[in-house]
């Protein structure tokens, strides 16, 4: 199975108990990866909110990704973790998470996708499709012919994120995108789990 097919990013605006809801509601319909990413709070709040997490997911088969944060990743044992380019280097957290873990990186440029070849990292984060009020800070809009050139030269999995929703999915599912990765679509709709599911069915 494709763990990168649809791929949760959790608000960390949501409080505990929503965000419980929102992942519990997600998996009952089918989101096959979950990212714990926090950016406000402190680390001892982020691996409270991540353990959280972890029990959720715990025997239902869905992968457990931690944003930013080796140590915490390591600190819930979660089953891997995305990192930015700003974050700790690929080789230094591949040494500390090991070889089963698995190590996503985003991609912001022509330049890091070719540099990322030679990195031992299992998943590209291409980043960002669309401009997205979620992440006021992404550097580039690839589009969807950026998409799927980025798509036709990367040898790794490649995930998409930023400003994706149900109104844009078919285009991005055109470039035969192996994962589609987002926030407001699921997070912020009336039903997380209807929503994930009507998001599956245009996915295929
Ligand atoms: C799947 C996925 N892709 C990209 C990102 C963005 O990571 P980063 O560039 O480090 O930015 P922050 O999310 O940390 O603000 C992601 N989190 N997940
Ligand atoms: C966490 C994140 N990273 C991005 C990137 O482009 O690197 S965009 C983003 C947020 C995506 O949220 P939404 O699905 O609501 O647009
Ligand atoms: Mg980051």
């Amino acid at each position: 199975m494709n763990p990168y097919r649809l791929y949760l990013v959790t608000d960390d605006q949501q409080d505990l108990e929503t965000l419980k809801a929102v992942v519990t509601g997600a998996v009952a319909g089918g989101v096959t990866m979950v990212q714990v990413r926090e950016k406000h709070g402190d680390v001892r709040a982020f691996i409270e909110r991540a353990f959280a997490i972890k029990v959720i997911l715990q025997g239902t088969g869905v992968p457990l990704i931690i944003n930013d944060r080796v140590d915490v990743a390591l600190a819930v044992d979660a089953d891997g973790v995305h990192l930015g380019q700003s974050d700790m280097p690929a080789d230094t957290a591949r040494r500390l998470i090991g070889k089963d873990k698995l190590l996503g990186l985003s991609i912001e440029n022509e330049q890091q996708l070719i540099d990322a070849e030679s990195l031992p990292i299992d998943y590209v984060g291409l980043s960002a499709i669309f401009a997205t009020p979620t992440k006021s800070n992404t550097k580039k809009e690839w589009g969807i012919e950026g998409l799927r050139n980025a798509v036709a030269k990367c040898s790794f999995p490649i995930v998409a994120i930023g400003g994706i929703n149900a109104s844009n999915l078919d285009a991005i599912i055109g470039t035969n995108v192996d994962g589609v990765a987002l926030v407001s679509a699921i997070c912020h709709a009336p039903s997380p789990k209807q929503a994930t599911i009507d998001l599956l069915k245009k996915i295929g």
